[in-house]
């Protein structure tokens, strides 16, 4: 099996299914995918004698479904099976399936013609109408199952990929289109990208990889990996005693328009609380004397300052004036580590002479756009960014030879290499305002203190999602969680994970 965090195109899948295909028994990998389909059900019911239906549609997942909910009456429970689709026309394989269920105890129900009046009484749906086979938006009676599935309070468990979900992209498929919301997903062979991000977090639910003992070398190398803690812990360094404000780097946050001087200031003061060893404020309208919540920040006029002295995060508040725009010219220009937020991505998406400098720069760079600003910066729209974010993402990294942070549930870091990350932290309480600050700011703290980007850009993503987590455990949201809470959060966990995963070393 490879890693369990790598992430593979459906072609990928395909490859790999149809070479397995071909030395295995008939039926031998559908027949594993509807074992451990109902094992991860048994997991979910309350009791022996639980009501379950399972819902099949006319491809392979249909297969699936059918032999899961087998096993499952076989063990015992009370099983409806709904054949959404005509018997006749069955692939080989779940025709099989369906063939070998009619002497279990199974209620099989074929075509519904009617959905039943009564949504309580399930204590689990399993969803098997569509895998990777979707081609088309769920319309019909697969269209209003969903919806009926998506009213029940019960656990609903897809097979491989909720319906009505494209698991590369965690677009639902179809403008109107519908998808089965389901709580948890077991996922065949390998985990899909889609599952991960965009849609994807809200309608897979808890994913379980059941990589139905393929052989690894059959593998291509993964598409993109999940991002995990094991990613970027090598640059998580203990410090030395003998160590002193300079030795973890200074930032320089530029941004703060007049009425906008709260976004540096978040930035600012996230970067110093995860460990810059000086941070300064720099703005573009009247600097206040300092920050009275953090007098540690030295508060500047961005005009006068040398950009080359540290990591620099441009673009918090900074507007998009013609003294927006010379700070930023001034900042490319000193070829320092740094971070592009916000403004900073708008003035670069309007003006080539910026573009063309960007992409010169071989200092560390890590862009954290959301997505109308990479739309901006592609020339695209948000709709385009949002239908393939890996896509998008790699996109960015490559036109602008940076690494390149695009931000939504399921935030995909990407490098100009086409690596790429899908994060699996955060939750909706991040969706508020001066949170994106906040993440520049941990991000320009990280590359002062010598993460390359492409580690730096790994670690703040989690460690900004894992932050906003914890806090919602605690209650601390996701309603009303306010950026600035997270800049605590963030520096409690950076230290935990520098305690767990640092070796003795000494920097420098
Ligand atoms: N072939 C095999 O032996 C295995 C298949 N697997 C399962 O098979 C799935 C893929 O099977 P398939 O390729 O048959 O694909 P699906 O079962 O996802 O469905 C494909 C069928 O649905 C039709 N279709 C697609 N979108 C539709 C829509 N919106 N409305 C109505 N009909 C639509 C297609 O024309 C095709 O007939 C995987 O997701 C996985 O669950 C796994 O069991 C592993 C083994
Ligand atoms: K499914």
């Amino acid at each position: 099996m490879p890693s369990q965090s790598a992430l593979y195109a459906i072609a990928d899948i395909r490859a790999v299914e149809q070479t397995c295909l071909a030395t295995l028994s008939e039926g031998t990998l559908m027949q594993r995918a509807g074992k451990a389909a109902a094992e991860c059900a048994l997991g979910l019911l309350p009791n022996a004698s639980s009501r379950v239906l399972a819902v099949a549609g006319p491809g392979n997942n249909g297969g699936d479904v059918i032999e899961a909910a087998r096993l499952l009456a076989e063990h015992g429970l009370d099983v409806t099976l709904w054949l959404c689709a005509d018997r006749s026309s069955l692939p080989a394989d779940a025709a099989r399936m369906l063939e070998n269920a009619r002497s279990s105890p199974l209620n099989i129900v074929e075509t519904p013609s009617a959905l039943p009046d009564n949504m309580e009484g399930w204590n689990l749906v399993i969803d098997g109408l569509f895998g990777i086979g979707l081609t088309r938006p769920l319309k019909g009676l697969y269209g209003t199952l969903a919806e009926w599935i998506n009213a029940l309070s019960c656990p609903v468990l897809a097979l491989d990929v909720p319906s009505g979900l494209d698991a590369d992209t965690g677009a639902i498929v179809g403008e109107d289109g519908i998808a089965i919301r389901a709580s948890h997903t077991i996922t065949f062979i390998a985990d899909k990208p889609g599952l991960h991000t965009l849609h994807g977090r809200d309608y897979a639910g808890h994913v379980h990889v059941a990589s139905l003992d393929i052989d690894t070398n059959l593998f291509p190398p993964a598409c993109a990996h999940l991002n995990s803690v094991s990613a970027f812990s090598a640059f998580l360094k203990k410090r030395p005693h003998n160590s002193h404000k300079g030795s973890f780097g200074d930032v320089i946050v530029a941004g703060g328009a007049p009425g906008m001087a709260g976004a540096p200031i978040l930035a600012a003061r996230a970067a110093a609380k995860c460990g810059a060893g000086r941070v300064y404020a720099a703005f573009i309208g009247d600097p206040p004397a300092y920050d009275s919540a953090q007098p540690e920040l030295m508060c500047r006029a961005a005009p006068s300052m040398d950009f080359s002295t540290g990591a620099v995060v441009a673009g918090p508040g900074m507007g998009t004036s013609r003294e927006a725009h010379d700070v930023l010219a001034a900042i490319l220009h000193a070829s320092s580590p740094l971070v592009l937020d916000a403004d900073a991505l708008n003035l670069i998406a309007a003006e080539p002479g910026l573009q063309a400098r960007l992409a010169e720069l071989t200092a560390p760079t890590v862009m954290t756009p959301h997505p109308l600003e990479a739309a901006r910066l592609l020339q695209s729209s948000t709709a385009d960014v949002q239908s393939d974010r890996l896509h998008s993402a790699r996109a960015l990294a490559q036109r602008f030879h940076a690494v390149v942070i695009l931000k939504g549930s399921g935030s995909v870091i990407a490098r100009p290499d086409g690596e790429a990350a899908i994060n699996t932290t955060g939750n909706p309480a991040l969706a508020t305002a001066g949170t994106g600050d906040v993440l520049a700011g941990i991000c320009g703290a990280l590359l002062a203190q010598g993460f390359p980007a492409w580690q730096a850009a790994l670690a703040a993503t989690w460690l900004h999602g894992h932050a906003a987590d914890t806090l919602v455990q605690q209650g601390i949201g996701p309603i009303g969680l306010t950026a600035s809470e997270l800049i605590p959060a963030v520096r409690t966990l950076l230290n935990q994970l520098t305690e767990a995963h640092a070796g003795n070393h000494i920097p420098h």
